[in-house]
């Protein structure tokens, strides 16, 4: 704000005559018409300027400062220059002149801050001198704090330099001390190195060095080579910072250093551009997966959680939240498994089993061909010792009846003979009730059935079940009318007695042929051979000989040496050597093939029964076999069959348990279960007796077997028994030692049996509640076979060590090879030192004669029974 005065005041104030000023500021171009008008004081600013120049006030004073300012410099200076002229130089002084100006700009040339100045604008307007006044006092407090400012930075700079120089010396001191100690650590790996020579020379010979050095590097890190570029890296190895950093490695890849460059703090996103770009292949999903898993009757929980590919511990606790409490390898039926998969965000679908099976039905399809007449298979039935076997001995010729446990043969064995008439296969099944349903199975595969009926002994029910199975399965008989050789043969009786189960003889006028015959004197056999080749030519068998070959198989076992073992039956096409098959649950390639008589051969025709060698597992007696393709086909059929197998053994198991308690509900707790888990030599055994000891099961009793299977008893079947407080049943096979102490810790009953009635006949007194007599094997002794000695007098005689109880030469022995009876019968001798023995005892060693046995082999065990009568008690 302007502070505004009269011309008459303001030439008081500078003493001029008020006409005086009027004419000044006339002339610096500012009409005024009287002196009491008022005067502006930027009109005085104006009035000041003017006087200035015209007074020339302004500008004389600036010339004398500028003259006052001005500094010339001059200075002399005198140099020798050699000069060369021709050959000759000569020296010349040379004197330099020189002059420098230097001008000082006027001060306050901005601002006029000259004491006349300042006076003349004092006294032109003291209120801009006040404020002129004030911009200098704070001009000069900011000199001041700039000054005070600098001082402080000089001072802090000072002391950052010397905390510098006094961190760069403790640097080179560590950086020298870690030189000495990487020295000494490489000389002691030369050392290590000429101390072992051509040893670890693919190693990396200097690995303490890298490391002292990084740690050196670690401290060294704040203050020098802050921000290296990853070029830097590469190419200045030498430097000793990046040697160490690197130690090792000379060369960095694109990839490597895109990782590195991305550690050092490059954004995230970067780092996963590389990451795809390396070929990880990973991509984050952007939205939950909903996965769709197909599930069969039943899964496991761990199954179910591999297929939604969460964690087991997730699906077990999605169910907890159900309130279903399972563990992993709990199994779920089909419909809990659904709803947990929907809970947990996915969808589910009934798993279809038959897409393989319909493409191996399609591949056996494609089979075609000429059908060729084959020959007949023939199943020989009849009732226990009505000389089933001794026929087919004859036949055969061979002798199969000898060595049999109890002469009862116990398992399908099937051959093909050679006969006058043609080829002729025979399926050998067992006469006892207990293989019902194997013969039922042997039925099927079967053309022809020739009942075998003792002429001394008549019709007896197995006969009449034989025939009933027969007709069941619409198969065509021939009766053998046996033993006619024995004084109370009685033929007709037989044919008699047949007509009540309506088998009618020709003779009477029926249709079934029946031939009087003695398998011991081979007398009539020829004619029954007759009989068949006729019967089989009405019946027209044909089968196509060409293309894959397809069937059934009849008995299977685990041989130690050779591998699963399957006994197969040919029905359609070649099965060779070489030949990809699915058997049941199995899968393989044909190793070997060999016939009955154990001849390798190259290929089996339809009708011809053959050992098959090469499959993944034992395969159980009566499933089907397919040659395939290939493997591939045959494993994904064998697995899906496992898989559907597995399953409906869970349901039918998840069955039991409710049935269990359901019984125990209903029935109360009058109904006792009973477990049981029967190992046997051979399948065929195994499935007989699992079918024959269910079916004693009553209101009193459930009879329940849990498991079984071909071969000696192990840990894992003991521990099962253990757990589910079952009974083991050995037929014909015995426990190894792990299995022994599991037995006996946990207080297993164990029991060995080698006659099928005596375990039939055992569970059954227990599921009739009666307390009768027990006919128990008390293993008495068993020693080993260290060697095998052949003398012409003696036969084989077997070198032992007694390792358990006494070997009493009048008992009963067994030969075990791998823990499976391989025989059963006698001693012939029992030695000491060539002095006959009755008795040995444990620790001693002696010589043993099998009677009627001669392949004893080192390792075998022999042991040493008795069977005793013991009352049952409560
Ligand atoms: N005298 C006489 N004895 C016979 C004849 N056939 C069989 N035997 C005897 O009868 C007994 C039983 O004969 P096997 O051939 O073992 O009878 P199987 O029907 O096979 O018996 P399992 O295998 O137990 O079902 C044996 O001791 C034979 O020697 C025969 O024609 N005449």
């Amino acid at each position: 704000m302007s502070q505004q005065t009269t011309i008459r005041k303001l030439a008081e104030l500078v003493n001029t005559p008020v006409e005086k000023l009027l004419e000044q500021l006339s002339e610096a171009g500012m009409s005024f018409s009287g002196p009491d008008q008022v005067v502006t004081s930027t009109e005085k600013m104006k009035l000041l300027g003017f006087l200035r120049r015209t007074h020339g006030k302004g500008d004389a004073p600036a010339e004398e400062g500028e003259a006052s300012k001005k500094i010339t410099l001059n200075r002399r200076k005198v140099q020798e220059v050699t000069v060369a002229s021709g050959r000759t130089k000569s020296t010349v002084a040379v004197e330099v002149r020189q002059k420098r100006t230097y001008t000082k700009p006027p001060e306050g040339a901005a601002v006029d801050s000259s004491p006349a100045a300042q006076a003349a604008i004092a006294q032109a307007d003291p209120e801009r001198a006040e404020i002129l006044r004030k911009l200098e006092e704070s001009r000069q407090r900011n000199l001041s704090e700039q000054q005070r400012l600098a001082e402080t930075d000089a001072k802090r700079k000072a002391e950052l330099d010397e905390r510098r120089r006094l961190e760069e010396e403790a640097a080179e001191r560590e950086r020298q001390a870690a030189a000495a100690a990487a020295a000494a650590a490489a000389e002691a790996v030369v050392a290590e190195e000429s101390a072992k020579p051509k040893a670890g020379h693919h190693g990396h010979p200097k690995p303490a060095a890298p490391r002292v050095d990084a740690k050196s590097d670690a401290h060294k890190g704040k203050g020098a080579a802050p921000n290296r570029g990853s070029h830097a890296m590469v190419t200045s190895i030498e430097d000793d910072d990046n040697a160490a950093r690197f130690a090792g490695q000379l060369h960095l890849s694109a990839q490597e250093r895109a990782r590195r460059g991305a550690s050092r703090g490059r954004p995230k996103q970067r780092r996963s551009l590389d990451q795809s770009r390396t070929g990880t292949g990973f991509t984050r999903p952007t939205a939950p997966i909903v996965r769709e898993i197909s599930i069969g009757d039943a899964i496991t929980v761990g199954d179910l959680a591999q297929k939604l590919a969460l964690k087991g511990g997730e699906v077990v606790k999605q169910l907890f939240k159900m309130g279903v409490m399972a563990t992993i390898t709990q199994t779920i039926d089909h419909d809990t498994a659904v709803l947990v998969t929907e809970e947990l965000g996915h969808r589910a679908v009934h798993a279809d089993a038959g897409d393989v099976e319909d493409v191996l039905l399609a591949h056996t399809e494609d089979q075609q061909g000429e059908r060729q007449t084959r020959p007949p298979v023939v199943t020989i039935m009849g009732h226990v010792d009505h000389g089933k076997t001794s026929l087919l001995d004859y036949i055969r010729r061979t002798k199969v009846a000898a060595g049999e446990a109890g002469g009862i043969t116990q398992h399908i064995g099937a051959y093909h003979v050679e006969t006058d008439r043609g080829t002729i296969s025979f399926l050998d099944t067992p006469g006892h009730a207990a293989f019902t349903q194997m013969r039922a199975r042997g039925a099927k595969l079967t053309d022809i059935v020739v009942l075998v009926v003792a002429a001394d002994d008549g019709v007896m029910p197995q006969t009449i079940e034989a025939v009933q199975h027969a007709k069941a399965a619409s198969v065509p008989l021939i009766v053998a009318v046996n033993k006619i050789d024995k004084p109370g043969a009685d033929p007709l009786r037989i044919k008699n007695d047949l007509l009540a189960q309506g088998i009618v003889a020709e003779e009477f006028g029926g249709d079934t042929q029946m031939v009087e015959l003695s398998a011991k004197t081979g007398a009539g056999v020829d004619n029954l051979l007759d009989a068949i080749s006729l019967q089989a030519e009405v019946l027209e068998l044909k089968a196509v000989y060409e293309g894959r070959a397809s069937g059934t198989v009849i008995e299977s076992s685990l041989d130690k040496g050779r591998g699963p073992v399957a006994t197969v039956l040919v029905q359609q096409g070649t099965l060779r050597k070489g030949d990809y098959l699915v058997c049941g649950i199995q899968y393989g390639r044909v190793r070997a093939l060999f016939d009955e008589t154990g001849k390798q051969v190259p290929e089996a025709a339809p009708s011809i029964p053959v050992q098959v060698l090469g499959l993944s597992g034992v395969p159980d007696a009566g499933d089907d076999f397919t040659v395939v393709e290939d493997e591939r086909l045959a494993k994904d059929v064998a697995q899906q069959r496992d898989a559907k197998r597995r399953e409906s053994r869970l349901v039918s198991q998840a069955g039991n348990r409710m049935e269990d308690i359901m019984a125990q509900m209903g029935e109360g707790a009058a109904q006792q279960t009973l477990n049981l888990l029967v190992k046997a030599d051979v399948q065929g055994s195994v499935q007989a007796l699992r079918e024959a000891l269910t079916g004693l099961s009553n209101t009193q009793i459930r009879i329940n077997v849990i498991g079984g299977g071909v071969g000696g008893i192990t840990e894992s079947d003991a521990t099962l028994a253990a757990t589910s407080k079952a009974t083991v049943i050995g037929f014909n096979v015995r426990a190894d030692a792990s299995a022994r102490k599991v037995i006996e810790s946990n207080g297993v009953d164990l029991r060995y049996f080698s006659i099928i009635y005596d375990v039939i006949d055992q569970v059954k007194q227990i599921a009739s509640g009666v307390l009768g007599k027990e006919i128990r094997e008390e293993i008495i002794g068993i020693a080993e076979v260290r060697d095998v000695f052949r003398s012409s007098k003696f036969g084989a005689v077997a070198g032992c060590m007694v390792v358990e109880g006494v070997v009493k030469r009048t008992k009963p022995i067994r030969v075990l090879r791998d823990n499976t009876v391989v025989f059963e019968g006698e001693l012939e001798s029992l030695r000491r030192f060539k002095e006959n023995v009755d008795e040995v005892r444990n620790g001693t060693e002696c010589g043993i004669g099998v009677k009627a046995y001669n392949d004893v082999k080192a390792g075998d065990q022999i042991e040493c029974f008795e069977r005793i009568e013991v009352q049952r008690t409560l």
